[in-house]
């Protein structure tokens, strides 16, 4: 078997699918994507197909992973990782049908019978979490996740503070303590504005604090963990082990958050999983993305003894009005009861893309706003 074919899709709300087609008709699907920047991930793909994919043997991903990552000299960011990842996806696809199983069962069989799943609320500058939260608990979910802050000074006053302080505990007194709350910095936040808001939202016991500083400061981690109980967790901007490895080993870091889109793809994201799983540091995968990379998620997660819980954007209808059940032939395969989701049955990815629907999809012109302060300078979004 070779691989003979690749397409790539643009679709709405902003993601980009990758069909790879084999010589004996066998169809994989992957979505390797950056948020606002689909176009020149797709290139990234392209030149990996052109140059050194086509004609290869499909079912050897170990080996094209080596290839693509190693072989091309410079390596590594947001761009290069998520062009690997999708086409990790879609190999792990092939296989998986090739052999007739689930990829969790070729990642050693399920390590568990569902997957837990947590849901975003509000929007970027939330007014009324406390109402969104309700909804989507009364919807079924039993963990959800928040902004902290918009945009904050480097050093900000009590007022921001107190703001942020205000929101999560509308969320906490809408939602009472069996619900999760994870809340998300977003890179937003300068470290001594971090440390002060972790210990201030610690009292309505967030579930955790993600991505509290940049990840290009994550050396300031420890300084911040040590000013809380909460858990830490960060990863969505970190594409590979080597990335992750100063996070292990500086030990403020309790839950690890790599995207299947970004990071890699299966082979990779799962290895960090397992690097996680030395430090005792739970996984808890990226995903505001579409269809492909969310059942990557899923299988990733049914094998990996530390997954803790999925994030997914179903019902999450961005500006342009897509969701990720909207490119799917059985979107029964992700339906969640109390707050789980069922591992899926099929085989490779375990999901039926909707070709048509994906070929019919508009054309996302999706890049998120450069923010500024209020003296014009860049804010971080
Ligand atoms: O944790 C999340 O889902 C967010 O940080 C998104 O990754 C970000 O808005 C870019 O898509
Ligand atoms: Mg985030």
């Amino acid at each position: 078997m070779r691989i003979t074919d690749y397409e790539l899709f643009h679709a709405a709300p902003r993601w980009l699918f990758l069909k790879v087609t084999t010589s004996d008709g066998t169809v994989g699907w992957g979505e390797p994507v950056v948020e606002g920047r689909a176009k020149t991930v797709e290139a990234a793909v392209e030149e990996l197909f052109e140059s050194y994919l086509l004609g290869e043997d499909p079912t050897r991903i170990e080996d094209h992973w080596q290839a693509m990552y190693r072989g091309g000299f410079y390596r590594g960011g947001p761009v290069l990782m998520s062009a690997i990842a999708g086409v990790d996806q879609a190999l792990w696809d092939i296989k998986g049908q090739t052999l007739g199983a689930p990829v969790y069962e070729l990642l050693g069989g399920p390590a568990r019978d569902r997957v837990r799943v947590y849901q975003w609320i509000g929007g970027d500058r939330p007014d009324d979490v406390g109402e969104a939260a309700t909804e989507k608990v009364e919807a079924g979910f039993t963990a959800l996740k928040m902004n902290a802050t918009p945009e904050m000074r480097r050093v900000d006053n009590p007022k921001a503070v107190e703001e942020a302080v205000e929101r999560i505990a509308a969320v906490r007194e809408a939602v009472g303590d069996e619900v999760d709350i994870g809340v998300d910095f977003h890179g937003r936040v300068s470290k001594p504005m971090a440390k002060q808001l972790v210990a201030a939202l610690e009292p309505y016991d967030p579930f955790f604090v993600e991505e509290p500083v940049l990840p290009e400061h994550n050396d300031a981690l420890p300084e911040v963990a040590a000013k809380t109980t909460t858990p830490i967790a960060t990863g969505e901007r970190m594409y590979s082990r080597w990335d992750f490895k100063e996070v292990f080993e500086q030990g403020s870091v309790d839950v690890i958050q790599p995207d299947l889109s970004h990071a890699g793809g299966i082979t990779e994201v799962n290895k960090i999983a397992s690097m996680a799983e030395a430090y005792d540091v739970a996984l808890a995968p990226h995903c505001p993305l579409g269809p492909v990379a969310l059942a990557s998620c899923v299988q990733v997660d049914a094998a990996a003894p530390n997954a803790l819980i999925q994030e997914q954007s179903l019902d999450i209808h961005y500006n342009e009005g897509s969701d990720v059940l909207d490119y799917l032939e059985d979107p029964s395969v992700f339906e969640y009861e109390d707050g789980y989701v069922d591992l899926p049955e099929g085989p490779g990815l375990g999901i039926d893309v909707d070709e048509d629907a994906v070929r019919a999809a508009d054309e996302p012109d999706w890049h998120n706003p450069v923010w500024r302060h209020e003296d014009g300078g860049v804010a971080e979004w």
